[in-house]
């Protein structure tokens, strides 16, 4: 039987980075596990491709998705549904190889009720400051809006203790070698080793 992969979960505040360091991750060197796409019923932007970005999907379809126990966790966000479909996410573990996930807050922690093995990464910024530039720099919000997500991304970061790590995004470069050394680690971790030790003496 083939060692199940490591599901490894991104989160944090809105506006802090996740989607920029997640393609960072994904364009380093040396990373070697599977991106989840998510599924959205948001509209497509400028630029993003079907199946890359996101499965962009109806109310009506995502919603039948649900009732047929086809997403592993979602969370409505700023009027929308956004999930991780289930199918994908199993059957890329069971072949052996880590899955990595950047979802928000709401949602990572419908997943660690499932999965209690994953690895939880939270990523912070480096203060509520630079959190709000960060959300202003976006450009995509008027001022109410700023001021609710704000509110929101402190009642994000309240959860921060229900995580495994917490890496702070001052400099992406730095988050990215950060996260990479964090998974490393993980893959290291007694019972994991011991596992392994177990299947190879097996196959002796
Ligand atoms: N729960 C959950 N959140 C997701 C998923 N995919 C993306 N998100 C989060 O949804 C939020 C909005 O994403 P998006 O509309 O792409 O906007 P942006 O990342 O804020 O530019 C972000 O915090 C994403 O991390 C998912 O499958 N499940
Ligand atoms: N380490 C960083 N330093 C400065 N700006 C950053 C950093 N990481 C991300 N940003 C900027 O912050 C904004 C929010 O990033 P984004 O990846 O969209 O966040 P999230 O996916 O968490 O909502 C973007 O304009 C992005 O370019």
């Amino acid at each position: 039987m083939t060692e199940r992969g490591l599901l490894i979960v991104l989160s944090g505040p809105s506006g802090v980075g996740k989607g920029t360091v997640r393609k960072a991750i994904f364009e380093s060197e040396g990373t070697d596990f599977e991106y989840s796409i998510s599924m959205t019923t948001r509209n497509m932007r400028e630029g993003e491709v079907e199946g890359v970005d996101y499965f962009f999907r109806t109310r009506e379809e995502f919603e039948e998705l649900i009732a047929a126990g086809q997403m592993l966790e979602y969370a409505e966000y700023a009027g929308n549904y956004y999930g991780t479909p289930l199918t994908y996410v199993n059957d890329t573990l069971d072949q052996g190889k880590d899955v990595f996930l950047e979802i928000e807050v709401q949602g990572a922690m419908k997943v660690k009720e499932k999965v209690a093995d994953g690895v939880f990464i939270f990523l912070t910024p480096p203060d509520l400051t630079e959190l709000k530039s960060r959300i202003v720099g976006r450009g995509t919000d008027e001022l109410s809006v700023i001021e609710e997500r704000m509110e929101i991304a402190k009642a994000e970061i309240d959860m921060m203790s229900h995580y495994d790590y917490a890496v702070v995004n001052d400099k992406v470069e730095l988050a990215v070698d950060r996260i990479k050394e964090i998974i490393n680690s993980e893959h290291l971790r007694v019972a994991r080793v011991i596992h392994r030790y177990i299947k190879m003496i097996k196959e002796l």
